[in-house]
């Protein structure tokens, strides 16, 4: 599992570094891994470092500083530097002079001879001839949206970027997209990832994400998020023992579809079917059609008579009436895990006296998208993990918010985040087969933040992989998909993930 930190977190780690570590020390070691990857970087894209071009975006911070260091490095390696001061009156005094010193060139990005958008003509010439651009404009103190002239080099860069910490015109907190920004192809941060890289558009505009060890790692609290590799979900998946049967591996129920809308009962119990080998149970008005779809289902036709399960997962297609409120008053009154999706969660919005219900011992997880968040809570706004954080703890729940960067809070706190790379589960029925995944999983008895979590995972892979098709080459074109398509590729994802 990795983790993504604040930058009033890394902050804090920096100042007890300084203690021990002198400040130009620490920025020095930053700069070296900012130019040992970017090296990298455009060794494999020119072909070679010596003699080709490298261009520093500098701002007015030690982000700028760390570019500026870098770019002494570059020298070394034999690489014509320009840097494009933003604000030459605070770009960091040290970097410049050592810069000066190697043999860089620092012009001022505003002019002289500056074009009717503000770019000097030396700095607009620089661009132009960059072989690599380094990205010091701004870093862990970023502010809104970037200022004119930033945002307007950043819309003239063509080269292969390394930005430094992180891509600037991305929020290191939401990482939200404003206006215009860097689009990196590498990302050199230094002790740890940032909420930023994880997040939203931020996870896109990063490219690679390289941590580089600082000495800050070190004196880094407990993380501020948490993201699943696909190792962690691999191993955590359940798959039966030698001493298991279809009981013991837990019996989930699934209370989902009505008249109006049969398909979603096929897809979240088919979901939960091909999650895990324990047993799937069905309650609800679809019954002969899921058992038409998935014979291994036991599946009547009211949650009364469902029989025994160790897990619920309720809501897609009840409908919002008195039946759909009564099925989930069973679900939450029953004492076992419940997860409740879609029309369950609007019924809660609608009537908060149905959380009388529940069984204050028993975990219930909420998995609404932007517009279900919204009848329960309000507008989701710009920070989508405090928002979550806020009504994890709010409801005593977790809270899976459903996007392309999804985010699970538990009640205490706990947030872990899935990027999608991809924007393929975006599909009418993608959010059915999730619940069915996390049924299955709770009733296998797996801690239902981390069950979120694994099958937000595994629910991307599958979108993916179905997108893509078996045959996708190094270059893959991706193809939509229904979630049925999604629904078929449950068992490569898992496969896929248990070997990774
Ligand atoms: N602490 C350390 O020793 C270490 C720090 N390290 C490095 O330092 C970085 C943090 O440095 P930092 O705190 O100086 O701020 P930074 O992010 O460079 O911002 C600078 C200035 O930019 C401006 N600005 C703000 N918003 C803006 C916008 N939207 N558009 C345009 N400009 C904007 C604003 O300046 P203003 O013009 O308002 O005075 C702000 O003060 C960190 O990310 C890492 O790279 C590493 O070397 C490891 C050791
Ligand atoms: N742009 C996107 N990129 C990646 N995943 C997305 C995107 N939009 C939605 N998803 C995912 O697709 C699923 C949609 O669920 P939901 O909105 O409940 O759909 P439905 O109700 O039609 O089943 C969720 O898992 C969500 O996280
Ligand atoms: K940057």
């Amino acid at each position: 599992m990795q983790g993504a930190w604040t930058p009033d977190q890394v902050r804090d780690a920096e100042r007890s570094v300084f203690t021990s570590t002198p400040e130009p020390v620490v920025m020095r070691r930053a700069a070296f891994a900012v130019a040992v990857h970017g090296a990298r970087l455009l060794a494999e894209t020119a072909g070679a470092v010596a003699g080709r071009h490298v261009v520093l975006l500098v701002g007015a911070g030690g982000n700028g500083g760390d570019a500026l260091w870098a770019g002494v490095e570059f020298r070394r390696r034999g690489a014509g530097v320009t840097a494009l001061l933003l604000s030459p009156d605070k770009a960091h005094p040290a970097g410049s002079a050592a810069l000066r010193r190697a043999g860089g060139v620092l012009v001022d990005a505003a002019g002289p001879g500056a074009d009717t958008a503000g770019v000097g003509a030396a700095a607009a010439g620089a661009l132009e001839r960059a072989d690599l651009v380094v990205d010091g404009i701004v870093g862990l103190s970023a502010r809104g949206s970037l200022r004119p002239l930033a945002a307007e080099l950043v819309s003239r860069v063509a080269a292969p970027v390394v930005a430094v910490d992180l891509p600037s015109g991305v929020d290191p907190i939401t990482g939200a997209v404003d206006g215009p920004a860097v689009d990196a192809d590498l990302t050199v941060t230094f002790g740890g990832r940032k909420p930023g890289h994880v997040l939203g558009t931020g996870s896109v505009r990063s490219g690679a994400v390289v941590v580089a060890g600082i000495g800050v790692a070190e004196h880094l609290p407990e993380p501020d998020l948490f993201v699943l590799d696909a190792a962690d979900v691999g191993a955590g998946w359940p798959v039966p023992r030698p001493q298991d049967d279809k009981y013991s591996q837990g019996v989930v129920g699934v209370a989902a579809g009505s008249a109006t809308y049969p398909g979603a009962a096929v897809l979240a119990t088919g979901s939960a079917v091909q999650a895990t080998s324990g047993m799937v149970r069905y309650a609800g008005s679809a019954a002969d059609l899921v058992r038409s779809h998935w014979p291994e289902v036991v599946a009547t036709g009211s949650i009364t008579d469902a029989g025994r399960v160790q897990a619920w997962a309720v809501g897609p297609g009840i409908g919002t009436g008195a039946s759909g409120r009564e099925v989930l008053r069973h679900a939450l009154e029953s004492g076992r895990p419940v997860c409740a999706d879609a029309d369950s969660i609007t019924l809660l919005a609608e009537d908060p006296t149905l959380w009388d219900a529940r069984d204050p011992d028993a975990a219930v997880v909420l998995t609404p998208h932007a517009g279900e968040f919204q009848r329960l809570a309000g507008e989701v706004g710009a920070d989508r993990v405090a928002a979550a954080r806020e009504v994890a703890r709010r409801f005593d729940v977790v809270l899976l918010l459903k996007g392309n960067t999804t985010v699970v809070a538990a009640p205490d706190g706990r947030v872990l985040v899935n990027p999608s790379v991809h924007a393929w589960p975006a599909t009418a029925g993608s959010g059915d087969v999730l619940t069915g995944l996390i049924g299955a999983l709770l009733a296998a008895g797996i801690d239902p933040w981390l069950a979120c979590g694994y099958a937000a995972h595994a629910h991307a892979l599958a979108a993916e992989l179905a997108a893509f098709g078996p045959e996708a080459g190094d270059d893959p074109v991706g193809a939509p998909i229904g979630a049925s398509a999604l629904l078929r590729s449950v068992p490569a994802a898992i496969r896929a993930l248990r070997a990774s």
